[in-house]
């Protein structure tokens, strides 16, 4: 089934997820030059793999506790290879090997310092914006093991943006580098759920913890929280392409168990496998394929901290280190077919995949015609696991991204979410009734509702109107813009309504605000 992506929109039974994509009609089958086929080492074929796909989520579940510990003990007891579980490296040379025993050492530290240090509490929610460095990693699963929600940020948001996923996610505590620490502390102020600021850095900077130190001041004795499946795991923002960004949040199982599809079946990963995924640490791409599907598998994560992409250090890394499966995206992999691919032999090399975008055929041509190597397609969103991917063993359609992944019912359908005949254009939709995949999101998270006050802001007494309806909301933010906005709470006392003019509730789920004048 080759599946045809046109508009967004949403229906009653299946989920409609698809997004403005006009998906080329491929012509020809790829022309086989070198060919350098390797078979699935996890399945058969693509129909047993939907057939056999039965994945029992628990009542209870935690990724670390449940995953990472497990390969650790298998670590300790000579049941694992001796790959690292995280390999990284950077343009000095610089490498970092860990274990998953030393993994679990430092992000038990990590844990620690989140709880006892940061006073953070199951459920409170944390907001990252490091590059690809290790301790990145550990954030991940230090929160796992808190039960504290991760939010991923990407290293070029602006100010405006931090401030808005600042505001919207009430985020408790911040961890960044001594590059956007500077940014970060502009929008503080207005930001008023933030009670940690943490810095990685060698240096210092007023009002931020240190990391590093924190991490040597606690032991590394720390128990696992008994998370629930069900249970907030981390917040991550769409893109955005097409329209505001999406606080999209996933549960434990939703990745944790979920993301299996990903690792198991489309990056076909072993623990004897050495993963790159190139994707950057803002996006749910990196939960994807930088976290959980290669640590489900027991796979080696590797990483190659660039400052920006460089064809020649990716062509350079891949021929060096054992990496035996590559994922990147379209524009990269065209970037890498103009430069000069035959100085390099890729040793290890057998499984190439992409997504985020569509591939152009010709890259991948070209791509096969250099190494030998496929190039495996995936889609998905920031609100499920894989969509729909070419899994190994099935033949590759230039302009097509594959078939339906085990765990979901994709179908292409008309408007009313009726199945529509093979060929014929429509929506992309996935199945939610009677059983909706554990695999999804659970829900955008919104802002439910705010006043916004227009009062006499000018009257020389608004910090005390601003302090006493601190008292009565949740949130005030800074008075720097007009109207303010505030997180409605409770009726509003008359010794604060004296002084306002104007209030209005507004209730705001993405996509749509619904305004309501309250007062006066
Ligand atoms: N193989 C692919 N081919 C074409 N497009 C893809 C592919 N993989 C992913 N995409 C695109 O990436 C999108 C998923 O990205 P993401 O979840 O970040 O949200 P977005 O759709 O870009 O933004 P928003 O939901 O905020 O509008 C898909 O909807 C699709 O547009």
């Amino acid at each position: 089934m080759t599946l045809y992506v046109r508009r967004k929109s949403f229906f009653n039974h299946c989920l409609k997820i698809s997004k403005k994509n006009e998906v080329h009609e491929g012509g020809r089958w790829l022309q086989m030059c070198r060919s350098k086929t390797s078979a699935p080492k996890n399945f058969c074929d693509y129909e047993s793999m939907r057939r056999t796909y039965n994945i029992r989520v628990p009542q209870r579940f935690n990724f670390a506790k449940d995953v990472l510990e497990q390969w650790e003990t298998k670590e300790k007891n000579g049941q694992r290879s001796s790959l690292p579980a995280l390999w990284w490296v950077n343009d000095s040379g610089v490498e970092v090997r860990w274990s998953f025993e030393e993994l679990g050492f430092h992000s038990r530290r990590l844990a620690n310092v989140l709880h006892q240090e940061c006073s953070l509490e199951r459920g409170d929610r944390v907001f990252l914006i490091l590059p690809r460095v290790p301790e990145w990693w550990l954030v991940n699963v230090a929160c796992l093991r808190t039960g504290t929600v991760l939010i991923p940020g990407t290293s070029q948001l602006t100010a405006r943006d931090i401030c808005h996923r600042l505001q919207a996610s009430g985020a408790k505590c911040v961890i960044t580098d001594e590059t956007l620490a500077p940014l970060l502390d502009t929008v503080a102020s207005d930001c008023p759920s933030i009670s940690t600021k943490l810095l990685l850095s060698h240096r210092a900077i007023h009002g931020w913890g240190n990391l590093t130190e924190l991490m040597g001041k606690v032991s590394d004795d720390h128990v696992c929280m008994d998370t629930r499946s069900d249970e907030a795991m981390t917040i991550f923002f769409t893109s955005g392409t097409t329209g505001s960004p999406k606080m999209t949040q996933h549960s434990h199982c939703s990745y944790g168990l979920g993301l299996t599809v990903n690792g198991r079946y489309w990056l076909d990963l072993t623990e004897q496998d050495v993963f790159w995924n190139t994707s950057d640490t803002g996006w749910a791409k990196s939960a994807w394929s930088s976290v959980f599907a290669p640590w489900i598998q027991g796979a080696c994560v590797f990483i190659h901290h660039m400052p920006r992409f460089d064809t020649s250090t990716v062509l350079k890394t891949l021929s060096s280190y054992p990496i035996t499966t590559f994922c990147t995206a379209p524009t990269a992999y065209r970037m890498l077919v103009q430069d000069d691919i035959s100085r390099f032999t890729f040793k290890a090399l057998e499984h190439c995949l992409c997504a985020g975008e569509p591939i152009n055929p010709e890259v991948m041509w070209k791509w096969k015609e250099l190494t030998g190597l496929d190039i495996y397609e995936g889609y998905g969103q920031t609100e499920t696991v894989l969509i729909a991917g070419t899994f190994k063993g099935m033949k590759i359609k230039p302009g097509s991204f594959g078939k339906a992944s085990p765990g979901y019912d994709v179908q292409v359908v008309d408007e009313d979410g009726s199945v529509l005949p093979r060929g014929q254009e429509g929506d992309l939709g996935i199945r939610v009734k009677p059983d909706r995949p554990f695999s999804l999101f659970t829900e955008y998270t919104v802002v439910k509702a705010f006043v916004v006050l227009t009062a006499d802001y000018k009257s020389r007494d608004h910090k005390e109107l601003i302090q006493e309806l601190q008292t009565h909301v949740k949130t005030v933010t800074a008075p720097y813009k007009y109207p303010r906005k505030i997180e409605f709470v409770d009726h509003l006392p008359k010794t604060v309504s004296g002084k306002i003019r104007r209030v209005e509730l507004r209730k705001k789920e993405w996509g749509q605000q619904t305004s309501k004048q309250i007062w006066k």
